[in-house]
């Protein structure tokens, strides 16, 4: 579920209103999504999606990513654009907190991605680097090396509740990551969680990014990392290296990769399996008893992490320069 506000209908009407987009015809609460409420807004003008941002978003951080997504849709990105209201703001507020109405991206998220799916997705997260390079706000990645130090504080004498052994294990793995973590690799405007349930398929044209709400400055290649992780490993956690190879291959096709990048790669994916990891593992050892909310499996990151740390080079992940 991800309606956590309810909104009054004459609150709704009023914020409508400051938009020209005509009356509004409905507003139906969106199940998918687990951060903020998210609404499918008709209104004479046509579909949107209207967002109210709740406790885990900050509110200092909302302009970084309206204005990204701006940028990148301005820049041919397809991604939601904010709309400005009349007094030509992009950010409002309605129901006590701050909200945004984004145009609707037609197509489909798919759960059991195909190679081409895969390839898709690497061209377009390039774009997005190439496009967000010059995009020229700033914000620092909570959620990485040194957050990942935090949440495993945070989970600390719990993991092993979830898996014996796993509290050890993770902090293995971040002595080897603050050993091994590259330094100055190219960096940029990272979208951060490029999972399949952020990117809608459609035929025939570049597919739909949404969720740009982890975005952040870090390595460009992390990034490329996460996805390898999101869209690369198959339901039984075995890593497809035909996916890995048309991600990999049409990424660098849009953006080369470096050679330093090449290298880091396998440090990258491990860093990237531990910072899901973690954070699945947080909220896994705090769901409120009764909660409408089904956390992600935190063991699934484990495994990939696993697979991760026998990878000697990139041609392990089925790509090779
Ligand atoms: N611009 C958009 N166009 C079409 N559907 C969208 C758009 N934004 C969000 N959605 C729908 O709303 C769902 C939740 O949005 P998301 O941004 O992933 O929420 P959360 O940040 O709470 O996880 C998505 O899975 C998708 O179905
Ligand atoms: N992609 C993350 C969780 C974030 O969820 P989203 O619905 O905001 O994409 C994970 O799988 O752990």
């Amino acid at each position: 579920m991800a309606v956590y506000t309810e909104v009054r209908e004459d609150d709704l009407a009023g914020f409508v209103r400051g938009y020209d987009i005509g009356a509004h015809l409905s507003c139906k609460g969106i199940a998918e999504g687990v951060e903020n409420s998210n609404f499918l807004l008709r209104t004479e003008a046509g579909t949107y999606i209207l967002t109210l941002y709740e406790k885990r978003v900050r509110k200092d951080d909302l302009p970084f990513f309206l204005r990204l997504m701006e940028h990148c849709a301005e820049h041919g990105i397809a991604c939601p654009l904010p709309l400005k209201n009349r007094q030509g703001q992009i950010l409002g507020e309605l129901a006590g907190r701050p909200a945004a109405i984004v145009t609707f991206l037609d197509g489909i998220s798919r759960k059991r991605p195909a190679v081409e799916h895969c390839a898709q997705v690497g061209d377009s997260l390039a774009r997005l680097h190439n496009v967000a390079w010059e995009f020229p706000m700033c914000r620092d990645n909570a959620l990485s090396i040194a957050g990942w130090h935090a949440l495993a504080a945070t989970a600390d004498g719990r993991a092993d509740e979830v898996r014996e052994g796993l509290g050890e294990t993770i902090r293995d793995e971040l002595a080897f990551l603050d050993a091994a973590w590259p330094k100055g690799l190219p960096h940029g405007v990272i979208h951060a969680d490029l999972f399949p349930d952020n990117v809608l398929f459609l035929d025939g044209r570049a597919p739909g990014l949404i969720d740009f709400y982890f975005a952040c400055n870090d390595l460009l290649a992390y990034d490329l990392a996460i996805c390898l992780n999101a869209w690369c490993f198959e339901p039984d956690n075995s890593y497809n290296a035909t996916k890995g190879r048309a991600l990999i291959s049409a990424y660098n096709a849009a953006r080369p990769l470096t050679a330093e990048e090449i290298a880091a790669l396998p440090t990258l994916a491990r860093g990237s399996a531990l910072r899901f990891l973690l954070t699945r593992l947080v909220d896994w050892l705090s769901v409120p008893p009764g909660a409408l909310v089904k956390p992600h499996d935190p063991l699934e990151y484990w495994r990939k992490l696993r697979f991760h740390q026998t990878v000697k080079s990139i041609a392990d992940y089925g790509w090779t320069p």
